[in-house]
């Protein structure tokens, strides 16, 4: 016998302990796959306080559900008044008021379509992810941005951009029309034209932006339900030959958008999901799985195949 617990219930406490761990590793896999909703597991947890759901951290909660990355869930727990250590069954009554209010509003949008948005560092390929999106899923509406640049060989007005001088451009944001814009690269203004995705939205389809990392940190203020996704290369000297290859852009204009490069990999922590661009249909499949408006909030899978 040591401190003062009989060895007989020493080995029974270690299995019990191993057996509620993967009963709430249980709970979590069905969450994650669309069997449970989270809302059902709380309201489990609250029923029954020796149940493995009550037995759950609130974080691992959260973290079953589709587009929620740590990020995500440590605001989440900041807007509800939530400690990151805290049970789901060992809340107190306004915290659960919350949680519940907050997953009953994830769970009831009818109807309403998902926003994602696509960024990561110059060359990763989000142009050619976005395009192979907007070819084999033509129900996706990918978001066309206005923008000052001037067109590439080949790029069409209103299909790849719209393109605008400074004055219409400034137009644009005095109307209040960009849900977001930011001048990139320290070169051309960009920005998202808002009554398309508005409308998407409001009719069920959901919607695609292809913008940078300051477009992305403004949709996420403006509408906290976006699901921010973090394209990455399989390595630096992929992403520098894939830059080049491209033949785009002049040296001087590609060591710019390297430097711009290096700050948005530093930002990667921010996203929800990690996407490994090595294969563009694989790539592109991980962004369509997140546009899927989910039954019940709940993700249909983990961050299998994801960077994380
Ligand atoms: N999975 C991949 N494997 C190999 N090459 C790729 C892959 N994805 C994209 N590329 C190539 O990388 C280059 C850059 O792609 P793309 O223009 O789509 O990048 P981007 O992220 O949109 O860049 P930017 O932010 O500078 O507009 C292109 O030549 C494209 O064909
Ligand atoms: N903030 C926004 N960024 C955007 C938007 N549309 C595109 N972009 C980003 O700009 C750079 C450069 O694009 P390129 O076509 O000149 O290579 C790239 O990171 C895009 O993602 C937008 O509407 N808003």
């Amino acid at each position: 016998m040591t401190g003062g617990m009989p060895e007989v219930d020493r080995a029974a406490a270690s299995r019990a302990a191993v057996a509620a761990r993967r009963a709430r590793a249980a709970v979590k896999s069905a969450v994650a796959a669309g069997e449970r909703t989270a809302l059902d597991v709380a309201e489990t947890a609250w029923r029954d306080p020796a149940s493995a759901e009550s037995g759950l951290r609130v974080p691992e909660l959260l973290g079953s559900l589709r587009g929620l990355g740590p990020a995500r869930v440590a605001e989440v727990l900041t807007l509800l008044g939530i400690a990151p250590g805290k049970r789901v069954g060992g809340l107190g009554r306004h915290q659960r008021a919350r949680l519940r209010e907050w997953l009953r509003a994830r769970e009831e949008t009818p109807g309403r379509g998902r926003l994602v948005v696509l960024a990561g560092p110059t060359a990763v390929g989000k142009g050619t992810v976005a395009g192979y999106i907007r070819a084999h899923h033509p129900d996706v509406l990918l978001s066309v941005s206005a923008t000052t640049r001037a067109p590439r060989p080949g790029e069409v007005d209103g299909v790849h951009y719209y393109f605008l001088d400074d004055a219409g451009f400034d137009d644009l944001i005095a109307r209040d029309e960009l849900l977001e814009w930011a001048q990139v690269h320290s070169a051309a203004r960009y920005g998202t034209p808002r009554p398309p995705v508005e409308a998407a939205l409001a009719s069920g389809r959901s919607v695609l932006l292809e913008i940078d990392l300051q477009g992305a940190r403004q949709v996420r203020a403006a509408m906290p339900d976006a699901v921010l996704v973090f394209l990455l290369p399989p390595s630096w000297e992929e992403l520098v030959r894939r830059l080049i290859g491209r033949g785009t852009e002049t040296p001087e204009e590609q060591a710019r958008r390297l430097e711009t490069a290096r700050v948005e990999l530093a930002a990667q922590d921010e996203f929800d999901e990690l996407v490994v661009n090595d294969d563009v249909s694989r790539a592109a499949q991980e962004v369509v799985d997140l546009l899927a408006v989910p039954s019940g909030g709940a993700r249909p899978s983990g961050r299998a195949g994801s960077a994380r």
